[in-house]
């Protein structure tokens, strides 16, 4: 099983998918790991979203994830399928126990001193920055890095590459999430493999 830094650190970009068509899955998922970001996070935003997953874990080095995930059936689906790890955009005491008790790398929205208390009485310490730019951008983070020692960060949420790399640069921040690497609408694998190229080779502090 992968441990949630193993995850965190694969990249410094994991690419946040919203699969519509699930003859999308593969080719988004090849041309995503041969530009050099194996770990993908598929949102269950998507009717298409489970059978995306279970397509995309036959792709040789991915490691796929499920995002959007707000409640343990919705973990159970996902883990059903396959997924690797659990994102969540918030946190809550079930879906926060559920996900401890699947055994699954979890990866918890929070977006203050609030939430991240509520994960550190869980257990939990690697957390997402959600929604990062409208919860205050790289100053909020910042500000709850200083308090919250031994945290890290995801942050997700308005990110672009231009973006990336200030976040990037802050210790506290392990990778970061976003969705502009594969944009809704006519999938061009090419242009996918050449934004993920471009976020591989972001640096990280
Ligand atoms: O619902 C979740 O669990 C999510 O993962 C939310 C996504 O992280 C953001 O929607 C991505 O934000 P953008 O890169 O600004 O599109």
């Amino acid at each position: 099983m992968d441990d949630i830094d193993r995850i965190l650190d694969a990249a410094p970009v994991i690419p946040v998918l919203v699969i519509d068509r699930l003859a999308d899955a593969l080719p988004i998922a090849e041309a995503l790991v041969a530009g050099g970001l194996p770990v993908l996070e598929v949102t269950l935003r998507t009717p298409a979203a489970l059978d995306a997953i279970r397509a995309m874990t036959a792709v040789p080095g991915a490691i796929v994830g499920a995002g959007t995930v707000l409640d343990p059936a919705q973990l159970d689906a996902a883990r059903d399928a396959g997924a690797a790890f659990i994102v969540s955009p918030g946190l809550t005491e079930p879906l926060g126990r559920a996900a401890i008790e699947s055994g699954l790398p979890f990866l918890p929205g929070t977006a203050n001193a609030g939430d991240v208390m509520r994960a550190r009485d869980l257990g939990l310490t690697r957390l997402k920055f959600f929604p990062a730019m409208a919860a205050g951008g790289l100053p909020a983070l910042s500000a709850l890095a200083s308090v919250f020692g031994g945290m890290r960060f995801c942050p997700t949420g308005g990110i672009t590459q231009e973006s990336a790399p200030e976040w990037l640069a802050h210790p506290a921040v392990a990778c970061v999430g976003g969705s502009w690497l594969v944009p809704r609408g006519p999938v061009d694998p090419v242009a996918i493999e050449e934004r993920a190229r471009a976020a591989a080779a972001l640096p990280r502090a």
